[in-house]
């Protein structure tokens, strides 16, 4: 689909880089030629995101530094390691945190726990890298992962959704104040990935027979299935590309439709073909 030098020139921050979807825009990212570094809390996680086959075949290119997101100071060093190197071309702000509970009662701690990585961590990260580009006149890319639950609102999530929207106010604000500068902003809402802590965090089964995870979703999406990695690395690419140059301040929803089922219409989408042949015999 790509030519494999798309992202020759490109050097990326992938923030989360051993979660699921992190691995797997890194893994793409390194095929098309870029190199990547990833970034998460876990070095375990970042190791076994190095050692998989898919990023460990291009390892010359492939680095993994652990930080705390949420902790600015951290954030900095981070950057002042990575800048040593060279200038990043890209930042990638993937990391978050989320899971499902009754707002009612989140505690600020755990209110914090969401918004921390997923908000704070990525203005952050975007923040340090900014300055450094703009410092040195360079051109830059920040792409952040949304969701398109914060198109809608979604209940039991509500400081993700918070945090997702934020995001998306950065890109829209950046995108005009950095723009001048030579920094592109973007951002992607996916919809549902059947990720190990997406399963875990967001249908986690209440026991007794409810094992949670994502059975029964896909027949509600538009498409009827959910979202796969690769699809979702293949459209990072493609944003992070030279024809993708004049978009800019833009969020591209990846989910098959699912965030614009909210017309009223949705009784009639479960309507068999006998029912619209009688209604329609009846006019
Ligand atoms: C919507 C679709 C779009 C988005 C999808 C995704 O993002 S999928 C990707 C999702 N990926 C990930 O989430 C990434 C992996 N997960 C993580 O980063 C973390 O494990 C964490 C955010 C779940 C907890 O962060 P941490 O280590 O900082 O937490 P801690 O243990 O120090 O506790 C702090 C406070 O939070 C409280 N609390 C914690 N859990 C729950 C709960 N389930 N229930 C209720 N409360 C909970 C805990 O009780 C405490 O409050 P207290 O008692 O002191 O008042
Ligand atoms: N899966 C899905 O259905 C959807 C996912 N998304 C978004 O896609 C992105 C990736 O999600 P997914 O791959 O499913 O989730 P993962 O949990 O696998 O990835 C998130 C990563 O963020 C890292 N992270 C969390 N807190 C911090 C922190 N304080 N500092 C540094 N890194 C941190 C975690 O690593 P570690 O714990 O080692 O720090 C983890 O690897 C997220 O932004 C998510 O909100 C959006 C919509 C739907």
């Amino acid at each position: 689909m790509f030519r494999d030098d798309l992202l020759r020139d490109e050097r990326i921050l992938v923030t989360g880089g051993g979660g699921d979807l992190g691995r797997a825009m890194a893994a793409r990212f390194l095929d098309l030629g870029a190199s990547v570094v990833l970034c998460g809390r876990s070095p375990e996680r970042l190791d076994a995101a190095l050692a998989a086959p898919a990023i460990a075949r291009h390892a010359e290119r492939a680095t993994a530094l652990p930080c705390d997101l949420r902790d600015p100071a951290a954030v900095a060093a981070m950057m002042e390691r990575i800048w040593q190197d060279g200038p990043l071309t890209v930042l990638v702000n993937n990391a978050a945190a989320n899971f499902i509970a009754q707002t009612e009662r989140l505690s600020a701690r755990a209110a914090d726990a969401i918004l921390g990585p997923s908000l704070h961590g990525a203005l952050y990260a975007t923040l340090e890298a900014g300055r450094r580009w703009i410092d040195a006149g360079d051109r830059g890319t920040v792409l952040s992962i949304l969701s398109t639950s914060a198109r809608t609102g979604r209940a039991f999530t509500a400081p993700s959704e918070m945090a997702k929207a934020g995001l998306e106010a950065m890109t829209k604000s950046l995108a005009v104040e950095w723009g001048p500068k030579g920094i592109r902003m973007v951002a992607i809402a996916p919809g549902a990935f059947e990720t190990e802590t997406a399963a875990r965090q967001l249908r986690p089964g209440a026991g007794d027979g409810d094992e949670g995870g994502f059975a029964g979703l896909a027949e509600w999406i538009p498409d009827g299935r959910l979202g796969r990695t690769d699809e979702l690395a293949d459209l990072a690419a493609f944003l992070l590309s030279g024809p993708a140059a004049h978009i800019t301040g833009e969020t591209i929803a990846i989910d098959g439709g699912a965030h614009l089922r909210s017309s009223g219409a949705e009784d009639l989408l479960r309507w068999p073909q006998e029912k619209w042949d009688a209604v329609r015999q009846r006019r």
